[in-house]
């Protein structure tokens, strides 16, 4: 089967290929610059979702794609704290989207302020922690706990959830 992934992102596709090439079928993965039709910095659990859906969907209109995931990162306010969220969405043509949501914690105080003041995560996450291109490596996740949990590992859950939820693969 031709598997689309909504992004060129590299955790996003090292989830996506660690995850079909565990199942063991013949796929072939298709990284795809799908745009996620939400805003940059998605800023709640509806819009995140949303985002990784609108990504899968697109990825559908290339016709030899049998199946389209998307994968979206954003956050949400809790009374607790502003919280890092994601989701991902795995689409096919006739059936309804799969959903799913993935790990989440709490981030500092330092940082919400910086995304509720209109920053966007990634590069805040450069600033804190002065690494290069954190939202394709170890993520804003990675950083805050220490490498226990990278953003393809976190991905990689999401991405086990919804091929479980799809269930078989042989049809
Ligand atoms: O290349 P794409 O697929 O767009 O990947 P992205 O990481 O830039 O985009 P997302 O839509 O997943 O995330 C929305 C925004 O939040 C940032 N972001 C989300 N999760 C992050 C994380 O774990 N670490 C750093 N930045 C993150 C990201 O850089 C974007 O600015």
């Amino acid at each position: 089967m031709k598997i689309a992934v909504g992004s060129k992102n590299a955790a996003k596709i090292k989830a996506a290929e660690t995850v079909l090439w565990d199942i063991g079928n013949q796929n072939e993965l298709f990284p795809i610059d799908a745009p996620s039709n939400v805003s940059g910095m998605p800023f709640s659990d509806e819009e995140t979702m949303t985002g990784a859906m609108n990504r899968a969907e697109f990825c559908l209109t290339h016709e030899d794609i049998d199946i389209a995931i998307g994968l979206e990162g954003g956050v949400t306010e809790t009374q607790h704290g502003l919280f890092l969220i994601n989701y991902g969405a795995l689409a096919e043509r006739d059936k309804e989207t799969i959903v799913a949501g993935g790990a989440r914690i709490k981030l500092p105080e330092e940082i919400a302020e910086r995304l509720r003041a209109g920053e966007e995560l990634g590069p805040v996450m450069e600033d804190y922690s002065k690494n290069k291109n954190v939202r394709s490596n170890e993520g804003a996740i990675g950083i805050f706990t220490h490498g226990m949990v990278n953003r393809d590992e976190m991905f990689m859950h999401i991405m086990k959830l919804l091929v479980g939820q799809r269930g078989d693969w042989h049809k």
